[in-house]
């Protein structure tokens, strides 16, 4: 039977929350004064105390640290009449499982209570993840997938030679540390890994920021500089949003691609370069030429080699261990002891579609991590945070569009459903043809 110690100078609380629980069917100790509540601690090793804190004899906060203490588990549910940042904050640094404001609502006891005893059960199973006791390696891509398989072998060609690189992939799916390892597996491994985001720099600014400049070069320019080309020396040119690049630069780039070299902004002579370029985009660069946006040639000179990145939802098989992944890295990150998570949460992690792909997983792990009391993930903080953020947050502004939104639905839910178009008209509240004809209206078809 699972016990709890209610310690309490007012007499009326005890007595009504010994009833309560009794009745529930726990053992139930009770004292009045902290010195009490400290031996009868000590006697009957109860798995959960209710703890004032405010307590006649002794302080309920130096009461909690040596509870603490204690061998035996237990979990520690603070309760107090008085709203002060001060003590809330040190009792929760000091670990109390829960902190609950007089007057005291039954219910919400019980939940706590149930709770702790929960999270108990689950911290004493089998660890989901060791504790590391070196910092995380990070470049390591996790990935047993097929799709990543195939992204590790072409890692490895590149390791014999300089060929540039064009790595596409939708936003947070991996592409700066895939062109992180690329660089690590290199032959010159030792040489500098500069990155260069093609997206954050003003126009007029690109050119003297890629190709550096001369002194007096433009106005403001006082003093001559490297630019980034100049700083990757023989090692690797990380170029983030090279789909952003405007056309004026894709020409001047191009020119530096095809001579291996560049004139500063103001420069009179050329200087040499041997960087090896790995540019990435999270557009769809084939669709920007069609459009006149890039140029043909400059793409083709890039994508020598080309390295799709999947989204985090067509390796879905990848999730269990990019999770134990990030627990381990997190818990070496911020000191914490989350080792473990509730059944359920792993599934619900799996079946989530992730816009924002690994980075939003890594987003929402670490603020479980933050949150979870006791060593484990429970499913109903995941599903709080799941719900709680945006699903739009990592969607691009078009994205917001009626019509993208009803196909994407449509598609999704097709998916789901096996393509049962019958099934799929019921869900959605619509008869067959009318599915039909938005079928057609969107083109959507299953993936390739
Ligand atoms: N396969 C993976 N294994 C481990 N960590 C990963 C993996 N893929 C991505 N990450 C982690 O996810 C985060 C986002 O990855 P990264 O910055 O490389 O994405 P990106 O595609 O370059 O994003 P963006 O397009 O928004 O710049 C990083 O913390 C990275 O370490």
């Amino acid at each position: 039977m699972d016990s709890i110690l209610i310690i309490d100078d007012k007499h009326a609380i005890l007595e009504s929350l010994e009833m309560f629980f009794t009745e529930k069917g726990y053992h139930v100790l009770t004292a009045d004064r902290g010195r009490d509540g400290l031996r009868r601690f000590r006697e009957h090793d109860p798995q959960v105390v209710i703890l004032d804190i405010r307590l006649p004899d002794v302080d309920g906060i130096a009461l909690l640290e040596q509870i603490q203490e204690a061998e035996h588990p237990c979990k520690v549910i603070m309760i107090t009449a008085f709203q002060d940042m001060e003590t809330t904050i040190q009792a929760m640094k000091l670990g109390a499982y829960d902190y609950i404001h007089k007057p005291l609502d039954v219910d919400k006891i019980e939940k706590a209570v149930e709770r702790a005893l929960y999270t108990m059960k689950i911290d004493q199973e089998p660890p989901l993840v060791a504790e590391i006791t070196q910092p995380p390696n990070p470049e390591v891509i996790i990935g047993k997938s097929d799709r990543m398989g195939k992204i590790f072998q072409t890692i490895g060609m590149l390791s014999q030679n300089r060929a540039h690189v064009l790595i596409q992939g939708a936003t947070g799916t991996g592409k700066e540390l895939i062109a992180r390892v690329i660089h690590r597996n290199s032959l010159y491994a030792r040489e500098p890994f500069v990155t260069f985001d093609c997206s954050a720099v003003v126009e007029t600014l690109l050119e003297s920021e890629l190709f550096g400049h001369e002194k007096g070069a433009f106005t403001g320019a006082a003093q001559s500089k490297e630019g980034k080309i100049a700083l990757a020396g023989n090692g690797t040119l990380f170029l983030d949003e090279i789909g952003e690049l405007p056309r004026v630069m894709q020409r001047k780039f191009l020119g530096f691609l095809q001579r291996n070299a560049y004139d500063r902004v103001g420069g009179t002579h050329p200087l040499r370069s041997r960087c090896r370029i790995i540019a990435a985009t999270n557009r769809n660069l084939t669709d920007r030429v069609r459009e006149g946006k890039f140029r043909q040639d400059l793409f083709y000179r890039l994508k020598v080699v080309m390295i799709h990145v999947p989204l985090l939802v067509e390796r879905r098989s990848d999730i269990p261990d990019l999770v134990r992944h990030f627990l381990q890295k997190i818990n070496w990150e911020l000191g914490t002891e989350i080792f473990n998570l509730e059944k359920g949460v792993m599934d619900l992690l799996v079946s989530h579609d992730w816009p924002g792909n690994v980075r939003e997983l890594e987003n929402v792990l670490v603020e479980a991590v933050v949150r979870s009391r006791g060593n484990v993930i429970l499913v109903e903080e995941i599903e709080n945070i799941l719900s709680s953020s945006s699903p739009f947050a990592t969607i691009p502004l078009t994205h917001y569009s009626l019509p993208y939104m009803e196909k994407e639905h449509i598609r999704k839910t097709l998916e789901r459903l096996n393509w049962n178009r019958t099934e799929t008209a019921k869900v959605l509240g619509i008869s067959p043809p009318t599915l039909r004809k938005k079928i057609r209206k969107y083109a959507i078809e299953p993936a390739a």
